[in-house]
């Protein structure tokens, strides 16, 4: 309902009022910014001045650097505070354009004042420091805009739940600090608002909700109670809307002792990530840390093996079915994403606490010094109880004390002679200060020459030394390459550890093929995860205690086995968990029941609470409609009433044709007022091919491929697991055959694919069309007839 004129008037009044404080506001801070700046310069200027350098004796010199250190430490106090008033700058201007988009008037119980709370991304209180002008919508009061229709509403306050009542709850669209519309606004929050919002044009990055939370997100947001959240929502459901407007909140709530660098992301790509970065900045926060999973992986597998990229894993199931190995491919990589594969690896390990310990023998100026086996025999001469990473620590110890004795072993050798030969006066200084300072000079200059070679043999030896202690320190003799292949090269191992039914049918080829890989150096997706957690076990988990809270968006594609990883690696972490099971496109997923089932069992049932989205926001009602018969289960999905046009199914006779058709389809598309229009292919290969095919035809488009970090707006061709969690105005999937989309894990492809899609989608195949296309009702589509 829209309120009346002399409303509108008394409210723009406010709006006024509230403009002209942020706007003195704005003028003093900057004059403050502009006094920091000044002095930072200052301080910069005139640093040495007030430092006093003396370096005689080490008291002058321990004074010296205290008298620097507190310099520096006045310099950054200045340039923190710099920074934050900078940083309020940035908020206070964005208040200005837009003060706030809701209000609500509250009546708490058996109070008879009513409270008119004015809702914005930040909070803004007037110069006499008691007034709040505008709400933060992270407050807890704010709750209540999101939680109620007017009427009964409570809302949980630090000291205790506050009852009262609604009486009023209004939504403003304020730009430029004009009211464009206002609404009186019942159950959801402005439906009318959210129609224009959703009816936008799609962005290349990540819009910021916070005026439109609906209940079910806010609920999310808010929850501080649970270690475990699980949200499971539709594709357009808003996950990802709702955990950036999480971090928000928990920066917001924790700001005294959370920062945003102790909040993590994985995301599933990097154009993801750049396509989120820029909500958090946008409502006033700094970016939570983001990372992929194979990221992660990185850093411990190291220069062992070049790691195949998931996608690299995934093009090579959806380009190569029917091949030889294809099934066994297929069978290992379900398996050793399981629960199953980490309890053989966890039984691995503790037989590799009695035996089967691979070691590098240590080699010194090309000669081996130690063998792997006196290692070994070392490492097992320690009492079994003690725990393996403990035993490498006193591995680490004795393996340095033999190298002292190796070293003096050499002193008088002629190579270190010769060496000494070629050292320069700067050695034989260091080697003076050296002995001088130990206080090893005598009266007999005989001795002390002696006493100086010897000096300088040890500073040679210690040089030589160096980098071989600093490997050993570093764990490289343990051959965890060979001790993760071995599991595969001796599958008898495996047979002695669990029975042969545990294990899949085709364990014997999955060993072979493994085994094949490893010694090309090459560590197969499935691999790096079981990798990286045997070789973490064996040295000692690299734990990340720093971090407090970790997301995983798109989470429908992480095994069992990644989780349980994650979990291990942030012991102090909650876990926020995002992600719909009906867009599991890795292979591992196909056939999985409850995709979160697994996860959930590693946490104590109070920790845990599942969420559940079922109201798609992206997609016009037409191309929800559509999609969701896609599925078998898709009956729940709840479309937004938000409409366009009917999905259009089109049929070429061939590939020529199709390709004309999608040529043509671009053209058109861009007649009307598209900012992204997609093609959607089903893999990267395919997307390099329309891409040059398309520009052939003299369409301008650009490609992503799974190293693109932004896209620009114009029409862009993608393989379909690269367009998760992003969104285009128009979505022409590129071949809706039955030849690319039939096997079961392609349903779940398809869908994904078209639910990309915000105003329109256009589906084009080649003479059948995917049978996953069967049960869509054909009131839900136009088929049409493209001209050649
Ligand atoms: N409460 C809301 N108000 C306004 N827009 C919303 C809201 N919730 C979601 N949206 C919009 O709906 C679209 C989809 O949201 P989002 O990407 O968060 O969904 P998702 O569940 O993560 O989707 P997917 O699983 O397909 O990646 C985005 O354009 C987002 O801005």
């Amino acid at each position: 309902m829209e309120t009346d004129k002399r409303e509108w008037n008394e409210e723009q009044e406010r709006v006024d009022g509230v403009v002209k404080e942020i706007t003195k506001r704005i003028g003093s801070l900057q004059k403050r910014v502009e006094g920091i700046q000044s002095d930072i310069v200052d301080i910069r200027r005139d640093f040495w001045d007030e430092v006093t350098v003396n370096f005689e004796d080490t008291f002058e010199a321990a004074e010296t650097m205290a008298s620097i250190r507190q310099q520096a430490e006045v310099l950054s106090e200045q340039e923190r505070s710099h920074q934050n008033a900078h940083q309020q700058l940035k908020t206070l201007a964005r208040l200005k354009q837009s003060p706030y988009f809701g209000r609500i008037d509250f009546r708490a119980e058996n109070d008879s004042f009513r409270e008119s709370v004015y809702l914005g991304i930040s909070s803004f209180v007037d110069s006499s420091g008691d007034n709040y002008m505008v709400h933060d919508w992270r407050a807890p009061i704010s709750s209540l805009y999101y939680d109620y229709p007017p009427g009964p509403a409570q809302y949980q306050a630090p000291d205790g739940v506050i009852s009262g009542t609604l009486d009023l709850k209004r939504q403003y669209l304020i730009r430029e600090s004009r009211i464009l519309s206002m609404f009186d606004t019942g159950v959801t929050i402005g439906d009318e608002i959210l129609q224009k919002v959703l009816g936008q044009q799609a962005d290349t990055h990540m819009k910021s909700i916070v005026s439109t939370i609906q209940r079910e997100q806010n609920a999310v947001i808010r929850d501080t109670r649970h270690r475990l959240l699980i949200v499971e929502g539709s594709a357009g459901s808003g996950k990802t809307s709702a955990a950036m407007q999480r971090i928000a909140f928990l920066l917001y709530r924790y700001r005294e002792h959370l920062k945003a660098n102790q909040v993590v992301m994985f995301s599933p790509n990097p154009l993801f990530s750049s396509y989120v970065a820029t909500v958090l900045p946008e409502l006033g926060e700094e970016n939570m840390q983001q990372t992929t999973f194979p990221e992660y992986l990185e850093r411990p597998v190291g220069r062992a093996f070049t790691v195949e990229d998931p996608f690299e894993q995934m093009e090579t199931i959806l380009t190569t079915s029917g091949e030889p190995g294809y099934e066994t491919r297929l069978a290992g990589i379900q398996y050793k994403a399981g629960l199953d594969f980490k309890a053989l690896c966890d039984k691995y390990l503790s037989w590799l606490g009695t035996d089967g310990f691979v070691f590098k023998g240590l080699k010194f100026r090309g000669k081996v010094i130690m063998t792997g086996k006196t290692i070994k025999r070392q490492f097992y001469s320690y009492d079994n109880s003690i725990s393996i990473p403990n035993r490498l620590r006193f591995l680490t110890e004795w393996i340095l004390e033999q190298l002292k004795t190796e070293a003096t072993r050499h002193l008088k050798a002629k190579w270190v002679e010769d060496e000494i030969e070629l050292l320069d006066s700067d050695a034989y200084q260091k080697a003076y200060n050296k002995l001088r300072r130990e206080g090893h000079y005598s009266d007999n200059s005989f001795e002390d020459a002696a006493k100086e070679r010897e000096a300088l043999a040890q500073m040679v030896l210690d040089d030589h030394f160096a980098r071989l202690r600093k490997a050993v320190k570093h764990l490289r003799f343990l051959d965890v390459p060979a001790i993760y292949r071995q599991l595969f090269a001796n599958p008898e191992i495996s047979l002695r550890l669990v029975k042969a039914a545990e294990l899949p049918a085709e364990w014997t080829e999955i060993c072979k093929y493994t085994v094949a890989r490893l010694d090309d150096k090459i560590l197969s997706y499935e691999d790096a995860t079981p990798y990286v957690y045997l070789k973490e076990q064996l040295t000692g988990i690299r734990q990340n205690t720093s971090i407090r809270h970790v997301f995983i968006d798109e989470a429908q594609d992480y095994s069992p086995f990644q989780f349980a990883s994650i979990r291990q690696l942030f012991p102090h972490a909650r876990l926020t968990v995002l992600g719909d099971p009906n867009q599991a496109i890795h292979v591992h997923s196909i056939g999985e029941a409850d995709a979160f089932e697994d996860l959930s069992s590693l946490y104590p049932d109070g920790d845990t609470k599942t969420y559940r989205f079922t109201k798609s926001y992206r997609s016009t009602e037409q191309i929800v409609e559509f999609t969701k018969h896609i599925l078998l289960n898709g009956q729940s999905i709840d479309p937004f009433h938000r409409h366009g046009p009917k999905p259009a199914l089109t049929r070429a006779e061939d590939r020529y044709e199709l390709m004309r058709q999608v040529a043509g389809r671009i053209d058109e598309l861009k007649t009307r007022k598209h900012r992204t229009i997609a093609v959607v292919c089903k893999t990267q290969s395919e997307a390099d091919e329309v891409h040059l095919d398309l520009r052939a035809l003299g369409v301008e488009n650009e490609t992503v491929t799974r190293h693109t970090s932004a896209y620009r707006p114009g029409v862009i061709v993608i393989p379909a697991y690269l367009a998760k969690g992003v969104e285009f105005d128009a979505v022409i999937l590129f071949d809706a055959s039955d030849k690319q989309y039939s096997r079961d894990h392609e349903r779940k492809l398809l869908y994904t694919a078209c639910t990309r899609a915000m105003h329109e989608l256009y589906v084009h195949y080649v003479q059948v069309r995917s049978p996953f296309l069967d049960n869509v009702p054909e009131a839900a589509y136009v088929l049409e007839e493209m001209q050649r």
